[in-house]
């Protein structure tokens, strides 16, 4: 056995995969052989639908009836919908989203088939209703009436349309339609892997999915884009973003949308493609001085820290500016990733071998229940053993 251990598992191979591979020597992102960002600038979201779960880009008839497989997945049970209004007016949509995702996993007849047949259509289905437990779980949340999604526009056009309320512009739609693209797949983050260890023990592929969300939500991970949105608010100005920034780092604060397991020092390619989208974006809605405020950021952090931005910095204020509340930002995240994570799962459960590590134990040996006057039930509190 193997005594050999790295922290937070850096660098470790945890599977072999067809799916993505990050080349950070050459900067590129491989999905199925394409670089990502060449795919975000040419394609649409369909087609790397398409693309994860066959294997191969679609042709334009596959994604006409791509689209309408996902279009006829579009009913949502009732039911869950009435559930979603029991949540809190201050629930996190994170956990609202995870809920949702177990709760509509009762209503799928084919649940407990691991095929990949099955997998594909569970797939469809998970991509057709994670939309809609986003944007009416939010409007359930904040008490606003549910929303219905529409067929007669895109897939993505409807996503967009349904969190907020209104139809979006062709530019915005495309922009929408790139950032889900850039946050669709990235090899194994924390939340890939947890979704394939789930699956590796032969669970449901919603059940890999709702961990997945769990995971998604944490700062140092997908709720990284909230906070980022969250600190460009709270700076309002050009001018006051660097002493924010420095004062911060004088308290040694981590910079949320900087930094990352794999890029470390190197750019996030993601983060250049959402930078383009932003500088439109800002044009559009005449809003220039966010784009300079975060350049302004991304140069303090590169001279203060040598870190590049991550594309959670770029993708929240993009996010603000198509008229997404910051409370949706990292649920939207994890609805483009679903993709993602079920060609994890579809692959996992392929060729699947029981995810199972061993640790480097630290702990104490030899000790005896009877040599010992005293057992520990909590934390500073001991109680006499009799
Ligand atoms: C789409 C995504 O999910 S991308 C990730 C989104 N998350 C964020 O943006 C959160 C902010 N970033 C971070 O916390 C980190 O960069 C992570 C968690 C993403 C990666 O961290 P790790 O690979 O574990 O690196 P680690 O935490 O060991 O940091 C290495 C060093 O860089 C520093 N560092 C890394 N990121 C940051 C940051 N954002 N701000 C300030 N310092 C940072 C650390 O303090 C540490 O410095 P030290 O060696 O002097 O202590
Ligand atoms: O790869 C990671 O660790 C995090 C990330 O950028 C992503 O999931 O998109």
């Amino acid at each position: 056995m193997s005594t050999q251990y790295q922290p937070g598992l850096e660098n470790v191979i945890a599977s072999e995969t067809t799916i993505s591979y990050l080349d950070v020597e050459n900067e590129e992102i491989v999905l199925r052989g394409y670089n990502l960002i060449e795919l975000a600038k040419q394609v649409t979201y369909l087609d790397i639908v398409g693309l994860m779960l066959d294997g191969t880009l679609p042709t334009s008839d596959q994604r006409i009836s791509l689209e309408d497989q996902l279009k006829s997945e579009y009913d949502f049970p009732q039911d869950v919908l009435s559930m979603l209004k029991l949540f809190p007016e201050k629930a996190n949509l994170m956990d609202v989203l995870r809920t949702g995702v177990s709760a509509i996993a009762s209503y799928d007849d084919e649940l407990e088939d691991r095929s990949r047949e099955a997998n594909y259509r569970k797939s469809i289905r998970l991509l057709a209703k994670v939309p809609q437990i986003v944007a009416n779980g939010y409007r359930a949340v904040s008490k606003q009436p549910f929303v219905e999604p529409r067929k007669d526009l895109s897939y993505t056009g409807n996503f967009l349309y349904m969190i907020t309320g209104k139809e979006p512009m062709k530019m915005e739609e495309m922009v929408f339609d790139q950032s889900l693209i850039a946050y669709s797949e990235h090899e194994m983050p924390n939340s890939t892997f947890a979704a394939r260890v789930i699956a590796s023990t032969q669970a449901d592929i919603y059940g890999a999915l709702a961990g997945a969300v769990a995971s998604l939500k944490g700062t140092l991970h997908g709720g990284a884009n909230e906070a980022v949105m969250k600190m460009l608010l709270e700076v309002g100005s050009e001018a006051d973003i660097e002493p924010l920034l420095m004062d911060k780092l004088s308290r040694k604060e981590r910079i949320m949308g900087f930094g990352h397991r794999v890029y470390m020092k190197k750019v996030d390619p993601r983060a250049v493609l959402m930078k383009e989208a932003l500088a439109e974006l800002v044009k559009e809605k005449n809003q220039q001085e966010l784009l300079r405020m975060c350049v302004i950021g991304e140069e303090v952090m590169k001279r203060e820290k040598g870190l590049y931005p991550n594309l959670d910095y770029y993708a929240a204020p993009v996010y603000h500016l198509l008229g997404i509340p910051i409370e949706l930002f990292t649920p939207v995240f994890l609805a483009a990733r679903t993709i993602g994570i079920c060609a994890h799962v579809i692959e996992q459960h392929e060729n699947n071998r029981l995810f199972r590590p061993r640790v480097l134990y630290k702990g104490p040996r030899n000790l005896h229940p009877q040599d010992s006057s005293y057992i520990q039930i909590g934390e500073g509190e001991l109680n006499e053993h009799c």
